[in-house]
Protein backbone atom coordinates (compact mmCIF):
# COMPACT_ATOMS: atom_id res chain seq x y z
CA UNK A 1 0.00 0.00 0.00
CA UNK A 2 1.20 3.92 -0.76
CA UNK A 3 1.32 4.82 3.23
CA UNK A 4 2.52 8.72 2.54
CA UNK A 5 2.49 8.52 6.23
CA UNK A 6 4.96 6.25 6.08
CA UNK A 7 7.57 8.83 5.52
CA UNK A 8 6.16 11.15 8.56
CA UNK A 9 6.95 8.74 11.32
CA UNK A 10 10.06 9.73 12.19
CA UNK A 11 12.04 13.14 12.54
CA UNK A 12 15.07 12.00 10.60
CA UNK A 13 13.06 10.81 7.45
CA UNK A 14 10.81 14.31 8.01
CA UNK A 15 13.88 16.24 7.30
CA UNK A 16 15.68 14.12 4.83
CA UNK A 17 12.35 14.34 2.29
CA UNK A 18 11.46 18.36 3.46
CA UNK A 19 11.28 19.75 0.40
CA UNK A 20 11.77 23.40 1.17
CA UNK A 21 14.60 25.03 3.61
CA UNK A 22 14.19 28.45 5.58
CA UNK A 23 17.89 29.80 6.16
CA UNK A 24 18.95 32.95 7.46
CA UNK A 25 20.66 33.66 4.18
CA UNK A 26 17.15 33.87 2.84
CA UNK A 27 16.32 37.12 5.19
CA UNK A 28 16.38 40.73 4.73
CA UNK A 29 15.84 42.92 8.00
CA UNK A 30 13.69 46.11 7.59
CA UNK A 31 14.86 48.58 9.88
CA UNK A 32 13.68 52.56 10.83
CA UNK A 33 16.12 54.94 11.81
CA UNK A 34 15.69 58.16 13.79
CA UNK A 35 17.42 61.43 14.22
CA UNK A 36 20.00 62.06 16.68
CA UNK A 37 22.17 59.76 19.17
CA UNK A 38 20.70 57.14 21.52
CA UNK A 39 17.53 57.54 20.83
CA UNK A 40 15.23 54.23 20.66
CA UNK A 41 11.27 54.44 20.04
CA UNK A 42 8.57 51.74 20.25
CA UNK A 43 6.24 51.35 17.56
CA UNK A 44 3.18 51.15 18.92
CA UNK A 45 1.57 48.97 16.46
CA UNK A 46 4.46 46.74 15.74
CA UNK A 47 4.85 45.22 18.80
CA UNK A 48 8.43 43.74 19.03
CA UNK A 49 10.21 46.72 16.35
CA UNK A 50 12.13 49.54 17.30
CA UNK A 51 12.99 52.56 15.43
CA UNK A 52 17.01 53.71 16.17
CA UNK A 53 19.18 56.27 15.83
CA UNK A 54 21.94 55.54 13.79
CA UNK A 55 24.63 54.98 16.85
CA UNK A 56 21.96 52.10 17.67
CA UNK A 57 21.37 51.17 14.17
CA UNK A 58 24.71 50.52 14.00
CA UNK A 59 25.40 47.92 16.98
CA UNK A 60 22.30 46.31 16.05
CA UNK A 61 23.60 45.77 12.08
CA UNK A 62 27.01 43.87 13.90
CA UNK A 63 23.79 41.38 15.68
CA UNK A 64 22.59 41.10 12.17
CA UNK A 65 25.52 40.48 10.23
CA UNK A 66 26.81 37.56 12.93
CA UNK A 67 23.82 35.95 12.85
CA UNK A 68 24.06 35.42 9.04
CA UNK A 69 21.26 37.95 7.58
CA UNK A 70 22.79 38.87 4.54
CA UNK A 71 21.05 42.74 4.18
CA UNK A 72 18.95 45.50 6.04
CA UNK A 73 16.45 47.46 4.54
CA UNK A 74 16.55 51.44 5.87
CA UNK A 75 13.77 53.20 6.36
CA UNK A 76 13.89 56.85 7.46
CA UNK A 77 12.09 58.67 10.20
CA UNK A 78 11.79 62.01 8.44
CA UNK A 79 11.02 64.66 10.98
CA UNK A 80 8.14 66.68 10.20
CA UNK A 81 10.10 69.92 9.81
CA UNK A 82 11.93 67.99 7.16
CA UNK A 83 9.10 67.48 4.58
CA UNK A 84 7.62 69.34 1.40
CA UNK A 85 6.11 69.58 -1.34
CA UNK A 86 8.66 68.68 -3.40
CA UNK A 87 10.31 66.21 -0.90
CA UNK A 88 13.81 67.65 -1.45
CA UNK A 89 15.04 66.18 1.40
CA UNK A 90 15.25 62.95 -0.07
CA UNK A 91 18.48 63.69 -2.38
CA UNK A 92 19.79 65.53 0.58
CA UNK A 93 23.95 63.81 0.83
CA UNK A 94 23.32 64.68 4.43
CA UNK A 95 20.14 63.07 5.22
CA UNK A 96 19.06 60.07 7.73
CA UNK A 97 19.40 57.26 5.15
CA UNK A 98 22.14 58.42 3.73
CA UNK A 99 24.34 58.85 6.79
CA UNK A 100 22.82 55.70 7.92
CA UNK A 101 24.56 54.19 4.64
CA UNK A 102 27.91 55.57 5.36
CA UNK A 103 27.74 54.91 9.53
CA UNK A 104 27.02 50.94 8.70
CA UNK A 105 29.18 50.36 5.62
CA UNK A 106 32.14 51.57 7.44
CA UNK A 107 31.36 49.71 10.67
CA UNK A 108 30.16 46.37 8.81
CA UNK A 109 31.12 46.72 5.11
CA UNK A 110 29.92 43.24 4.30
CA UNK A 111 26.30 43.58 5.83
CA UNK A 112 24.30 44.33 2.49
CA UNK A 113 22.91 47.60 2.77
CA UNK A 114 19.55 48.19 0.76
CA UNK A 115 17.89 51.27 0.53
CA UNK A 116 13.88 52.85 -0.17
CA UNK A 117 14.00 54.80 -3.07
CA UNK A 118 10.16 56.66 -2.73
CA UNK A 119 9.20 59.84 -1.89
CA UNK A 120 6.43 59.19 0.75
CA UNK A 121 8.98 60.11 4.20
CA UNK A 122 9.32 63.54 2.60
CA UNK A 123 6.19 64.55 1.37
CA UNK A 124 4.52 67.07 3.40
CA UNK A 125 1.37 65.05 2.24
CA UNK A 126 2.24 61.59 2.55
CA UNK A 127 2.18 60.34 -1.29
CA UNK A 128 5.15 58.73 -3.05
CA UNK A 129 5.16 61.40 -5.28
CA UNK A 130 5.13 65.10 -6.73
CA UNK A 131 1.87 65.94 -6.88
CA UNK A 132 -0.53 68.61 -8.56
CA UNK A 133 -3.43 70.53 -7.83
CA UNK A 134 -5.62 67.95 -7.44
CA UNK A 135 -3.46 65.55 -5.51
CA UNK A 136 -2.57 63.39 -8.52
CA UNK A 137 1.11 62.54 -8.31
CA UNK A 138 3.06 63.17 -11.11
CA UNK A 139 4.62 60.47 -13.17
CA UNK A 140 7.54 61.69 -15.10
CA UNK A 141 8.19 64.71 -12.47
CA UNK A 142 8.69 61.98 -9.39
CA UNK A 143 10.94 59.79 -11.24
CA UNK A 144 13.25 63.17 -11.87
CA UNK A 145 13.12 63.35 -7.88
CA UNK A 146 13.60 59.89 -7.86
CA UNK A 147 16.79 59.51 -9.70
CA UNK A 148 18.61 61.90 -7.66
CA UNK A 149 17.59 60.21 -4.38
CA UNK A 150 18.66 56.79 -6.00
CA UNK A 151 22.17 58.56 -7.25
CA UNK A 152 22.36 60.05 -3.77
CA UNK A 153 22.06 56.92 -2.13
CA UNK A 154 24.74 55.51 -4.66
CA UNK A 155 27.23 58.08 -3.57
CA UNK A 156 26.74 57.26 0.18
CA UNK A 157 27.79 53.25 -0.40
CA UNK A 158 24.30 51.65 -0.89
CA UNK A 159 24.25 48.32 -2.27
CA UNK A 160 21.30 48.05 -3.41
CA UNK A 161 18.15 50.76 -4.28
CA UNK A 162 15.27 49.52 -3.61
CA UNK A 163 12.08 51.67 -5.44
CA UNK A 164 9.03 50.99 -3.71
CA UNK A 165 6.87 53.89 -5.31
CA UNK A 166 5.14 52.39 -8.38
CA UNK A 167 6.00 54.77 -11.03
CA UNK A 168 5.74 53.88 -14.71
CA UNK A 169 9.47 53.91 -16.22
CA UNK A 170 11.32 54.69 -13.04
CA UNK A 171 13.73 51.52 -12.89
CA UNK A 172 14.70 52.04 -16.64
CA UNK A 173 15.42 55.73 -15.61
CA UNK A 174 17.52 55.01 -12.18
CA UNK A 175 19.49 52.07 -14.15
CA UNK A 176 20.45 54.98 -16.59
CA UNK A 177 21.74 56.95 -13.97
CA UNK A 178 23.75 54.72 -12.06
CA UNK A 179 25.64 53.84 -15.51
CA UNK A 180 26.06 57.24 -16.41
CA UNK A 181 27.84 57.89 -12.84
CA UNK A 182 29.53 55.06 -12.88
CA UNK A 183 27.93 53.04 -10.24
CA UNK A 184 27.56 49.86 -12.63
CA UNK A 185 27.63 47.49 -9.85
CA UNK A 186 24.47 49.11 -7.61
CA UNK A 187 22.05 46.87 -7.31
CA UNK A 188 18.47 47.67 -8.09
CA UNK A 189 15.73 45.63 -6.40
CA UNK A 190 12.52 46.93 -8.03
CA UNK A 191 8.79 46.94 -5.68
CA UNK A 192 7.89 45.59 -8.89
CA UNK A 193 4.07 44.11 -8.10
CA UNK A 194 3.30 46.25 -5.37
CA UNK A 195 -0.42 46.26 -4.14
CA UNK A 196 -2.25 49.37 -2.83
CA UNK A 197 -2.77 47.37 0.81
CA UNK A 198 -4.54 47.89 3.95
CA UNK A 199 -1.60 45.98 5.29
CA UNK A 200 0.52 48.61 5.67
CA UNK A 201 -1.16 50.64 8.64
CA UNK A 202 1.70 49.92 10.80
CA UNK A 203 4.71 50.88 8.91
CA UNK A 204 2.84 53.93 8.43
CA UNK A 205 2.82 54.60 11.87
CA UNK A 206 6.69 53.89 11.64
CA UNK A 207 7.55 56.41 9.93
CA UNK A 208 5.31 58.78 10.56
CA UNK A 209 3.70 59.20 7.12
CA UNK A 210 -0.17 58.03 8.21
CA UNK A 211 -1.07 61.37 9.64
CA UNK A 212 0.44 63.09 6.58
CA UNK A 213 -1.64 60.76 4.31
CA UNK A 214 -5.23 61.97 5.93
CA UNK A 215 -6.48 58.90 5.15
CA UNK A 216 -5.81 59.42 1.81
CA UNK A 217 -4.83 56.16 -0.63
CA UNK A 218 -2.35 55.35 -3.23
CA UNK A 219 -5.11 53.60 -5.31
CA UNK A 220 -3.46 55.45 -8.42
CA UNK A 221 -0.35 54.25 -8.39
CA UNK A 222 -0.06 50.98 -6.31
CA UNK A 223 -1.90 48.06 -7.98
CA UNK A 224 -5.54 46.74 -7.57
CA UNK A 225 -5.58 43.62 -5.27
CA UNK A 226 -7.82 42.28 -7.98
CA UNK A 227 -5.06 41.80 -10.42
CA UNK A 228 -2.63 39.02 -11.25
CA UNK A 229 -1.68 38.95 -15.09
CA UNK A 230 -1.14 43.04 -14.58
CA UNK A 231 1.41 41.85 -11.78
CA UNK A 232 3.14 40.07 -14.54
CA UNK A 233 3.46 42.90 -16.90
CA UNK A 234 4.90 44.97 -14.03
CA UNK A 235 7.46 42.67 -13.71
CA UNK A 236 8.33 42.05 -17.55
CA UNK A 237 8.97 45.83 -17.96
CA UNK A 238 10.96 46.01 -14.76
CA UNK A 239 13.27 43.14 -15.52
CA UNK A 240 13.44 44.82 -19.23
CA UNK A 241 14.36 48.53 -17.89
CA UNK A 242 17.39 46.85 -15.85
CA UNK A 243 15.69 45.63 -12.32
CA UNK A 244 18.52 42.57 -10.92
CA UNK A 245 15.71 41.74 -8.73
CA UNK A 246 12.04 42.04 -8.28
CA UNK A 247 9.56 41.76 -5.41
CA UNK A 248 6.12 41.13 -4.64
CA UNK A 249 4.32 42.98 -1.39
CA UNK A 250 2.32 42.27 0.67
CA UNK A 251 3.44 38.72 1.18
CA UNK A 252 0.99 36.17 2.29
CA UNK A 253 -2.49 37.45 0.97
CA UNK A 254 0.20 37.48 -2.81
CA UNK A 255 1.55 34.33 -2.27
CA UNK A 256 -0.12 33.65 -5.72
CA UNK A 257 1.72 36.38 -7.26
CA UNK A 258 4.74 35.29 -5.99
CA UNK A 259 4.78 31.41 -7.63
CA UNK A 260 3.49 33.60 -10.95
CA UNK A 261 6.52 35.29 -11.02
CA UNK A 262 8.81 33.05 -10.31
CA UNK A 263 7.32 30.21 -12.96
CA UNK A 264 7.30 33.07 -15.68
CA UNK A 265 10.90 34.75 -15.01
CA UNK A 266 13.08 32.47 -12.98
CA UNK A 267 14.54 35.98 -12.13
CA UNK A 268 15.50 36.36 -8.06
CA UNK A 269 12.02 37.21 -6.24
CA UNK A 270 11.51 38.54 -3.11
CA UNK A 271 8.37 38.72 -1.42
CA UNK A 272 7.88 41.79 1.30
CA UNK A 273 6.02 40.45 4.60
CA UNK A 274 4.60 43.72 6.15
CA UNK A 275 3.85 45.52 9.02
CA UNK A 276 0.30 44.62 8.81
CA UNK A 277 1.39 40.47 8.29
CA UNK A 278 3.88 41.25 11.48
CA UNK A 279 1.09 43.54 13.84
CA UNK A 280 -1.74 40.31 12.84
CA UNK A 281 0.35 37.53 13.86
CA UNK A 282 2.36 39.46 17.11
CA UNK A 283 -1.47 40.46 18.10
CA UNK A 284 -2.60 36.90 17.97
CA UNK A 285 0.54 35.45 20.07
CA UNK A 286 0.64 38.40 22.47
CA UNK A 287 -3.31 37.48 23.31
CA UNK A 288 -2.26 33.57 23.09
CA UNK A 289 -4.27 32.66 20.48
CA UNK A 290 -1.24 31.49 18.31
CA UNK A 291 1.65 29.94 19.32
CA UNK A 292 5.23 31.67 17.85
CA UNK A 293 5.73 28.55 15.56
CA UNK A 294 3.46 30.32 13.09
CA UNK A 295 6.63 32.77 12.27
CA UNK A 296 8.61 30.28 11.32
CA UNK A 297 5.63 28.31 9.16
CA UNK A 298 4.87 31.57 7.48
CA UNK A 299 8.30 32.11 6.29
CA UNK A 300 8.30 28.73 5.32
CA UNK A 301 5.36 28.97 3.25
CA UNK A 302 7.42 31.84 0.97
CA UNK A 303 10.10 29.60 0.37
CA UNK A 304 7.75 26.71 -1.16
CA UNK A 305 5.72 29.91 -3.17
CA UNK A 306 9.32 30.31 -5.17
CA UNK A 307 10.65 33.49 -2.97
CA UNK A 308 14.45 33.53 -2.92
CA UNK A 309 14.51 35.58 0.28
CA UNK A 310 11.62 37.86 2.40
CA UNK A 311 11.52 40.92 3.96
CA UNK A 312 10.25 40.40 7.34
CA UNK A 313 10.29 42.37 10.54
CA UNK A 314 10.88 38.41 11.98
CA UNK A 315 14.30 38.21 10.20
CA UNK A 316 16.05 38.80 13.64
CA UNK A 317 13.74 36.17 15.34
CA UNK A 318 14.09 34.19 12.82
CA UNK A 319 17.46 33.76 12.45
CA UNK A 320 18.13 33.71 16.22
CA UNK A 321 15.74 29.99 15.84
CA UNK A 322 17.40 28.76 13.10
CA UNK A 323 20.69 29.34 15.11
CA UNK A 324 19.53 27.58 18.06
CA UNK A 325 17.91 24.78 15.70
CA UNK A 326 14.85 25.16 16.80
N1 LIG B 1 7.22 53.77 -0.20
C1 LIG B 1 6.36 53.43 0.81
C2 LIG B 1 6.55 52.12 1.49
N2 LIG B 1 7.70 51.41 1.52
C3 LIG B 1 7.44 50.26 2.29
C4 LIG B 1 6.11 50.30 2.71
C5 LIG B 1 5.34 49.33 3.54
C6 LIG B 1 6.10 48.32 4.30
C7 LIG B 1 5.31 47.67 5.38
O1 LIG B 1 4.09 47.85 5.53
O2 LIG B 1 5.95 46.94 6.14
C8 LIG B 1 5.55 51.46 2.20
C9 LIG B 1 4.17 51.85 2.52
C10 LIG B 1 3.32 52.47 1.52
O3 LIG B 1 3.39 52.16 0.32
O4 LIG B 1 2.53 53.30 1.93
MG1 LIG C 1 5.94 49.33 -12.82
Amino acid sequence: MRRLRRLRRHDFSRRLVAENQLTAADLIYPVFVLPGTQQREAVASMPGVERLSIDLLVAECQTIYALGIPAVALFPVTPAAAKSLAAEAAWDDEGLAQRAVRAIKETVPDLGVITDVALDPFTSHGQDGIIDDDGYVLNDITIDALVKQALSHARAGADVVAPSDMMDGRIGAIREALEANGFHNVQIMAYSAKYASAFYGPFRDAVGSAGNLKGGNKKTYQMDPANSNEAIHEVALDIEEGADMVMVKPGMPYLDIVRRVKDEFQVPTFAYQVSGEYAMMQAAIANGWLTEDVIMESLLGFKRAGADGILTYFAKYAAERLQSGQ
